[in-house]
């Protein structure tokens, strides 16, 4: 059962900042099999915290990489994704995705662009995985060519929840990949992206003076 808190420390997202903490989100439409995914990956040991608050559920796990303990949280939602779009803070300080669609429903495919394009605009730079799911129930979809991952130039895994085939080596994957991007990026984008938001902040307040000045210029004198 996952422990319900509302521990707004938890979402303190400064920790990201530190050498061996990693954060690892998930996205994809409803019902694809996210948690699924984690709960396999995490089957014994692992210890979902719902922030209830906030619909989503924390996977803490603790690995070791190059002889170093590190801590993942791994990041699900619960139903924000309906609205096909995630509150900002969800990407924030995020060190790699994994970007899941179910290979029984042709939509999820489909929405995987959205997806990609809504992921692109926080994190530009973040290592990405395509998964696959549920191959289970159709093992023939794995000589399907799923253009999308490739023309991304992504990396793409075909995985089942259910019977466990490639979970380990997606999550594996991707905590390597996390790890990589936070000691070789400089997080400049970020950077980059910080310094626009307030100049374009700066900008708007501006005009907005201005234009109130320009208003009342223009406000019809009463006789
Ligand atoms: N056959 C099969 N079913 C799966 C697999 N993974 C998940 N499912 C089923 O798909 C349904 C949705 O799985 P969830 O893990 O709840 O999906 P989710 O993406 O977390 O959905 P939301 O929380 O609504 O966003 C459940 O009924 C699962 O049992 C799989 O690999 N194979
Ligand atoms: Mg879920």
């Amino acid at each position: 059962m996952a422990r319900s808190t509302s521990d707004i420390s938890e979402l303190d997202q400064e920790k990201y900042d530190a050498d061996e903490q990693v954060k690892i989100i998930c996205l994809g439409d409803s019902a694809v099999g996210k948690s699924k995914l984690m709960e396999r990956f995490l089957m014994d040991g692992y210890r979902p915290e719902q922030v209830s608050t906030y619909a989503l559920t924390l996977y803490k796990y603790t690995t070791t990489v190059d002889g170093k303990a590190v801590l993942v949280d791994f990041w699900d939602t619960a139903g924000q994704e309906r609205f096909q779009s995630m509150h900002p803070s969800y990407y924030y300080k995020a060190h790699a995705c994994i970007m899941v669609f179910d290979v029984q429903r042709k939509v999820t495919y489909k929405n995987l662009a959205n997806w990609y394009k809504e992921l692109r605009e926080y994190r530009p730079e973040i290592p990405c995985i395509v998964v696959a799911n549920k191959i289970d129930a159709d093992m023939k979809v794995t000589e399907r060519n799923f253009n999308f991952a490739k023309k991304q130039g992504l990396p793409l895994y075909y995985v089942s929840a259910a019977d466990g085939t490639n979970v380990v080596k997606v999550f594996k994957d991707a905590i390597k990949l996390a790890m990589s991007y936070k000691q070789n990026s400089s997080d400049f984008m970020d950077e980059v992206m910080r310094e626009l938001e307030n100049f374009e902040l700066e900008q708007k307040e501006e005009s907005s003076v201005k234009e109130d000045s320009v208003f009342k210029e223009e406000e019809p004198q009463l006789q």
